[in-house]
């Protein structure tokens, strides 16, 4: 248990995080995952590039940016490894969504909250694979949340900051402050995993479990206190569900990698560090005996 958060699971990686995140033998990148980060206005395309590169580096085996024709210039001037498809009509959003097939979809980071933004974010909800998502996905979610609820599942994480939680739920935040009851309230109400950000991450299911995954002790976790970080952690989870991680698991292992590239890079750390810093944290965590 953690000091100050009574009755909570701390999370804890296992021999089988450990087995599972490792890659090894005879298989292909397709047997590790596609994701998808839909992308949104032209020029703000950034957040939505480093959960992108964020999810490759944890092991998806395919990571492809869908965004609008008028932003593929500005995409593909800063991708490489990461592919780019896009759309010229929102209509035609849905039918490259099902070209590229994905096995886990991001969306959220400077997706926009227009119209047309909401009307991929309710083509995105009707995909049956796992979904991960942030910012502006929340907020548009907040406007209309009996409608999300109707169709959330325990194959959804939503992953709010205060800011974003307090919309999706403003009359819990009139009755307490005790952020498990908040995150807890926030996934029974909504009916999917909520990842709700703080020092102290906590990992709420539908079903009232809760696990804590904390930064008491690791060094240089306040750094993480930088734009974007959350966008790193939002692609951090969803290359998780494409490897196969259950939506929980996948929020709270995502979560603590996190914690774990912070306390690599250290004083002076930007967002773009974060997922860099993956391959040292993988390999000194997959040659724990
Ligand atoms: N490099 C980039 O392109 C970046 C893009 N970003 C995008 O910018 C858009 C807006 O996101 P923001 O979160 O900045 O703005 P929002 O307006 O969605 O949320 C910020 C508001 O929430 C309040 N708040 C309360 N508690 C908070 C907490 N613990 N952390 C943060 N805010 C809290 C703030 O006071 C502020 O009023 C999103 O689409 C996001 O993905 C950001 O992620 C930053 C980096
Ligand atoms: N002081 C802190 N200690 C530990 N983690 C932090 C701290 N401040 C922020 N974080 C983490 O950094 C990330 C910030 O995400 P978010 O607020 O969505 O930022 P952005 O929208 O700029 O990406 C979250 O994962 C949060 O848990």
């Amino acid at each position: 248990m953690t000091a100050g958060l009574p009755d909570l699971e701390t999370f804890r990686v296992t021999a089988d995080h450990r087995d599972r995140l490792a890659k090894s033998g005879h298989r292909h990148k397709f047997d590790y995952g596609h994701v998808v980060v839909g992308a949104g206005p032209a020029l703000q395309g950034g957040a939505a590039r480093l959960a992108a590169r964020a999810a490759l580096r944890i092991g998806a085996g395919l990571v492809t940016v869908l965004a609008h024709r008028d932003a593929a210039d500005a995409h593909a001037a800063q991708l490489n490894a990461i592919m780019l498809q896009t759309y010229d009509q929102t209509p035609r959003f849905a039918g490259q969504l099902a070209v590229l097939s994905p096995d886990a979809i991001c969306v959220g980071p400077n997706f926009g909250t227009s119209v047309t933004a909401r009307e991929k974010l309710n083509v995105v909800l009707a995909q049956s694979v796992p979904l991960c998502l942030d910012a502006d996905a929340i907020t548009m979610i907040a406007q209309d949340r009996q409608a999300f609820s109707a169709r959330a599942s325990d194959r959804v994480v939503l992953t709010p900051h205060a800011g974003e939680l307090r919309r999706l739920i403003p009359g819990a935040f009139d009755r307490t402050d005790c952020r498990v009851t908040l995150a807890r309230t926030a996934a029974r109400d909504l009916g999917c995993v909520v990842l709700f950000k703080g020092p102290d991450t906590l990992v709420a299911q539908p079903d009232g479990t809760c696990v804590v995954v904390s930064s008491d002790g690791i060094p240089h976790a306040a750094w993480l206190a930088t734009a974007g970080a959350g966008d790193v952690l939002a692609g951090f989870i969803t290359g998780l569900l494409a490897r196969g991680f259950a939506p929980a698991c996948a929020a709270a292992l995502g979560a603590h990698l996190h914690l774990q590239c912070a306390a690599v890079v250290g004083p002076g750390l930007v967002s773009e560090d974060l997922p860099d810093a993956l391959p040292r944290v993988l390999s000194a965590m997959l040659s724990e005996p």
